[in-house]
């Protein structure tokens, strides 16, 4: 499948905060391109709306240029890529080399190749732009997840990296959200403690992501920037 003009590359859309940019996007006209691990219900309507959705699980640097190959065989320009492929999760007991690994592959690794081997597509389109999807709990650092808080530290290194490097041609930018949507399985006892961490108490859900990434896209004068979105984490 050729697309026309350069599309958006949205890793991890196949639900929540990504699936919810992703239907944003396609409703301001852009072509999109996501990536999605599991197939998800909201996959099928992306297709109905003439995105192109393209599996890809970044296991290691094998799986992430292979993704890179095919995505290449579909688009020869990218607008924007959005690296919001994530996981979330306390290293289990005797796991904690593999939870790492994982963390730092999904997290770092595969924005890093795809960062690399893409730049030369986002250079092809008049506007650039890439954004890490990055976390609010960098700043303080986790106890419970210090692998995932890790993780996402060095993502944020990344974006002043490629910053740096892709100037003036690419705009790279992160997003650092708190507290954006529960998951299902979270309880009344978790909901409470995690709203009362935030100044503003509230769960914002996906829409304020697609309004700070729109920021990043619109606005030409930003660059090496992490995007605070965290209800006010930082006050209390
Ligand atoms: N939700 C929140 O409250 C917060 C979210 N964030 C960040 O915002 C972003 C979006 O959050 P949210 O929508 O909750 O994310 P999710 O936890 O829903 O994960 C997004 C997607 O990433 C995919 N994924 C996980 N591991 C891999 C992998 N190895 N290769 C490819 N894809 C993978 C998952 O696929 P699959 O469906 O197969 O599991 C999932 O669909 C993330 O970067 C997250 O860290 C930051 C702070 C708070
Ligand atoms: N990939 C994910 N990352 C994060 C999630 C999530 O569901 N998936 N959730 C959070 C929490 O909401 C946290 O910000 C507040 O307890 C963090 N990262």
């Amino acid at each position: 499948m050729s697309l026309s003009k350069a599309p958006i590359l949205i890793t991890g859309a196949s639900q929540r905060v990504g699936l919810y940019c992703a239907e944003r996007l396609l409703d301001d006209g852009h072509s999109l391109i996501v990536t999605y691990r599991s197939e998800k219900p909201g996959l099928q309507r992306l297709r109905e709306r003439g995105a192109l959705t393209l599996h890809a699980d970044f296991t290691g640097e094998a799986s992430i240029l292979a993704f890179v190959e095919q995505l290449k065989s579909h688009t020869d320009s990218l607008r924007a890529i959005v690296h919001n492929a994530s996981a979330w999760f306390a290293e289990a007991p005797g796991e904690e080399a593999a939870a790492f690994a994982q963390l730092f592959t999904v997290h770092m690794l595969a924005p890093y190749l795809i960062n690399l081997h893409c730049a030369e597509l986002l250079q092809r389109s008049e506007q650039a732009d890439i954004v890490h999807i990055s976390d609010d709990v960098v700043r303080k650092g986790s106890a419970n997840r210090p692998a995932y808080c890790a993780s996402k530290a060095g993502l944020d290194s990344l974006t002043q990296s490629f910053a740096a490097r892709l100037a003036p041609a690419i705009k790279v930018n992160g997003i650092a959200p708190a507290l954006l949507m529960f998951n299902e399985d979270d309880d009344a006892q978790y909901r409470a403690k995690a709203l009362d961490k935030s100044a503003l108490g509230f769960e914002p859900g996906p829409h304020v992501i697609y309004q700070s990434l729109r920021y990043l896209l619109d606005t030409p004068y930003i660059t090496g920037t992490n995007l605070t979105v965290n209800g006010g984490r930082h006050l209390k």
